[in-house]
């Protein structure tokens, strides 16, 4: 079965002016995979993760064709929100808008508290969020006293401890510097280990790539390309979306008639591997 299945979806919200927020969208998100999203601002990211949380339906209205499966079931056949919560589960690029206690392992265990889960497994499930991304001795802090990246890995943590398969997040490192950035990841990378199934919308491909099986690429409600390696070939649809060094290359090729070698959105090794490649050709 696959974590997520979706077949021609479009959406236009009500009060959208022209056109729809997602046009013929088809793709599915295996058990166990970490599927990346990208694409400008506009495109319709947001969107596809409401979509695949039942956000859309639930929550906001518009017209929508298609169909959206989680873990085999339309989403229109969950009760509510709440009862999608415990298959999939989404985290938001603002920590403010998502932790509600004052400490942190009461943040933690709010989740399945609400599940109304028996008491000793509400207390396993905070240990075991505390001890896998590293929060033992946060228990009693503040939540909104935390830096920006320990907030996100309460989000995550609380989210983990719902038990979720899958989990979508969406930007979570927008508003971070380099090592709240570096906490995400890190935290993401538990969640891998664990098995969970990762859907992430992301601007920092590159930190993103590291980790994701695929990249998802959409551009104005379309999916452009799923890419199953990480690499880009860039014949243009990635300008603005991959990192300057990339486009630049990308571009060089390009001029030079090179068609034939992709260009790996990841890592400045590759770079300087393309740049080497470019050399040994003669092209400057
Ligand atoms: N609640 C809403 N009501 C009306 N239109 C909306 C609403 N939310 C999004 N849209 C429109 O739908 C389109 C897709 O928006 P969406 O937020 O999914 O894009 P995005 O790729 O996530 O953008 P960003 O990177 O800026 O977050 C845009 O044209 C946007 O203006």
């Amino acid at each position: 079965m696959k974590a997520i299945e979706i077949e021609g979806l479009s959406f236009q919200y009500r009060n959208q002016e022209a056109g729809y927020a997602l046009e013929d969208v088809s793709l599915n998100v295996e058990e166990g995979e970490f599927l990346g999203i990208v694409g400008e601002t506009g495109a319709g990211k947001t969107t596809l993760l409401s979509a695949m949380s039942g956000v859309i339906p639930h929550h906001t209205n518009g017209e929508k064709e298609g169909v959206v499966h989680v873990k085999g079931k339309p989403v229109e056949e969950y009760a509510s929100l709440y009862e999608m919560a415990v298959d999939v589960s989404l985290v938001l690029d603002s920590p403010e808008n998502q932790l509600f206690n004052l400490h942190v392992f009461d943040e933690i265990i709010w989740g399945p508290e609400n599940l109304g889960l028996d008491r000793e497994e509400i207390l396993d499930r905070g240990n075991r969020a505390l001890e896998l991304f590293g929060l033992e001795g946060f228990e009693d802090r503040i939540t909104y006293n935390l830096s920006g990246g320990e907030k996100q890995k309460v989000a995550i943590a609380s989210i983990y401890a719902l038990n979720p398969d899958i989990v979508l997040l969406d930007e979570p490192t927008s508003q971070l510097d380099p090592i709240g950035t570096e906490m995400v990841f890190e935290a993401i990378d538990k969640l891998i280990e664990e098995g969970v199934t990762i859907v992430m919308v992301e601007h920092k491909i590159e930190e993103m790539a590291k980790y994701a099986d695929r990249i998802a690429v959409l551009q104005d409600g379309s999916l452009r390309r799923v890419d199953e390696t990480c690499s880009f070939f860039l014949e243009g649809d990635a300008h603005g979306i991959a990192p300057p060094q990339v486009t630049e290359l990308g571009q060089r090729l390009r001029e030079a008639g090179v068609d034939d070698v992709a260009v790996p959105l990841t890592l400045n090794e590759s770079i300087d591997e393309y740049t080497r490649l470019l050399q040994r050709r003669g092209i400057k």
